[in-house]
């Protein structure tokens, strides 16, 4: 298995190996079938010009169908009147005033405050300004935002660029401070949909009404953060449109690329991982990594460790194997990294980084060994670290590499500052991804995957309760164990996020968010990998085998 580059095979790591049998497009840069497209501003433009240009269905016609879904989303949120639409002068404010007629038409007290005179507005909004039945819209003013049952953020929309500039700045304040309920247009104002990055104000809308499919902003913090609900409303974009190619959601479909287990494998063909990592002091996290690599369905997990920390993992793990290696300075010493890879040889995929330390003699080892193993890699904690400004050491790698940061390794990495990260999550996970030709997973609620070409896997979330000590642990050997029993590294790291989302919500749900501990976390791995349909047993496996006699 190798990456993609010039000069080598083209194997994707998106899943070729599935391609064929699934019928899944990767090797051609699409994305995955399992991934749940999510548009770019540019990609939404083009699937809207191929509609109205290839299948002749007039703009304003598809600005009717976006205004309607809008004014259905507002009048099922909106429990009296008046609802007070808020419009820029670009088509976004042009769906505003589709969304105003409608509620008009049913009776629904309905303001429209504008922050340009109709004369600015665009050909199609200008239509729809004339369409509209009763009063004129009115000057925007923050004041006439009071008494506001709901307000209808029709500002900005896919077209906008960087941070909103004034008026629509001091707009987009009034209508948060405001204190009514939002329902946003498409996307929240002054959130950006390519990114999620939000550069100046931005509306805090508690549902989004988003048209034909979701945009990638609503879903990358920190513009998942200003989306509220998110519902789609179809408008009608031609079925054979040009389809997104650089984000998606996950999808519970890639649970279905989970290789059933054979009923002729043995312990080490179903999975063998090998975890690296451990020194004085720091015990707990490659105990829990190799916990949750078995759980996972790693059928054999070794445990690689300096000598004096290997009795102590030894003492709390009954069916991992733990192995005793040069130690310095309480870490593993970069002598043994001969050792590592003979041994790695049978291995499916190492776990390499938690609890190392972060000594001299730390960094040293996880690079050596980094560069030496010949065998997939999941690279996380002091893992990571070793590797800080220094994400080019990992490209020479002939094996695939899963980088597992969360911001602030993530920033240690690209040598920036944490906010960097935190302002800019897609581009510093694809950054990463691109100088390390390895997959980039970014933790957070909003996970990005990031692939060296620029594709990006996002988890839908939902799981606050693994906001607690260890669970990186967890997830690390879950990756492990998945690519160890064969998945695809891009599959694998999926569908580990949303194995370890499925398990953190339902310890929540079992203990209450505020008191699950990663040790819960691997108790529910079982059924969280299993799916809500529970564990689909491929039929050779289905029970005992007799012989059938005939007659
Ligand atoms: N298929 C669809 O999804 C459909 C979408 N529709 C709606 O159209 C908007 C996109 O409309 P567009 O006219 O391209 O842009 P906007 O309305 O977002 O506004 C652009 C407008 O604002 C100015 N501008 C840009 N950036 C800034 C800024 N930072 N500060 C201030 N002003 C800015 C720019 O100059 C323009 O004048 C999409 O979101 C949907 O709501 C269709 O109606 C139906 C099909
Ligand atoms: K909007």
């Amino acid at each position: 298995m190798q990456w993609q580059r010039e000069r080598e095979p083209a194997v994707s790591p998106l899943g070729d190996g599935q391609a064929s049998s699934d019928g899944q497009a990767s090797s051609d840069g699409s994305l995955p079938r399992w991934l749940r497209p999510l548009y770019e501003a540019e990609e939404m433009r083009a699937a809207d010009a191929y509609t109205i240009e290839q299948v002749s269905v007039p703009s304003l016609e598809l600005m009717e169908r976006a205004g309607t879904g809008l004014a259905r989303v507002c009048a099922e949120r909106a429990h009296r009147d008046p609802i007070v639409v808020v419009i820029g002068k670009g088509n976004n404010a042009g769906d505003g005033l589709v969304c105003a007629r409608h509620l008009r038409a049913e009776g629904r007290e309905v303001e429209v405050l504008a922050l340009f005179a109709p004369e600015e507005l665009s050909g199609d909004a200008r239509t729809n300004l004339e369409r509209l039945p009763g009063d004129r819209p009115k000057p925007f003013a923050r004041e006439r935002l009071e008494g506001a049952a709901l307000i209808c953020d029709a500002l900005l929309g896919t077209g906008a660029r960087g941070a909103p500039r004034p008026p629509f700045d001091a707009a987009i304040a009034a209508i948060n401070d405001s204190g009514a309920p939002i329902v946003a247009c498409d996307i929240p104002s002054g959130v950006d949909a390519t990114t999620g990055e939000v550069p100046g104000a931005a509306v805090r809308a508690h549902a989004t009404a988003t048209f034909h499919a979701s945009k990638v902003g609503l879903h990358v913090r920190p513009g998942a953060e200003h989306a509220g609900e998110v519902v789609e409303i179809e408008i009608g974009i031609a079925r054979d449109a040009p389809r997104p190619r650089r984000c998606g959601l996950i999808s519970e479909e890639v649970a279905r690329l989970y290789p059933p287990r054979s009923r002729y494998g043995h312990k080490f063909r179903t999975g063998f991982v090998l975890v690296v990592g451990g020194s004085v002091g720091l015990t707990g996290a490659p105990a829990l990594a190799a916990l949750a690599a078995q759980r996972a369905g790693a059928g054999y997990v070794q445990l690689a460790l300096p000598a004096s920390v290997r009795d102590v993992v030894d003492a709390r793990l009954l069916e991992q194997m733990c192995l005793a290696f040069p130690e310095r300075d309480g870490t593993h010493d970069p002598v043994s990294v001969e050792r590592l890879g003979e041994l790695a040889a049978r291995v499916g995929c190492v776990a390499l980084g938690p609890g190392l330390g972060r000594t001299e003699a730390a960094i040293a080892f996880a690079r050596a060994a980094a560069a030496a193993l010949p065998v997939p890699i999941v690279l996380d904690a002091d893992g990571l670290g070793a590797h800080a400004g220094e994400l080019e050491l990992l490209a020479t790698r002939r094996a695939p590499t899963v980088l597992t940061p969360h911001e602030g390794e993530l920033a240690r990495l690209l040598a920036v500052d944490v906010d960097e990260v935190r302002a800019h999550r897609l581009r510093s996970a694809r950054e990463a991804a691109r100088r390390a030709q390895a997959i980039c997973l970014l933790k957070g609620d909003d996970t990005l995957v990031a692939l060296p070409d620029g594709r990006v896997a996002i988890s839908a979330g939902g799981s606050p309760a693994l906001a607690t000590a260890g669970t990186g642990d967890v997830l690390t050997g879950i990756i492990a164990a998945f690519v160890a029993r064969g998945m695809e590294p891009l599959a694998a790291t999926c569908f580990a996020v949303l194995a370890h989302a499925r398990a953190g919500a339902a310890a929540a749900r079992r203990l209450g968010a505020d008191h699950v501990i990663a040790r819960d976390v691997i108790d529910e791995l079982p059924a969280a990998i299993a799916g809500p349909g529970g564990p689909a047993p491929p039929a050779e496996v289905g029970g005992p085998r007799f012989p059938r006699r005939l007659g």
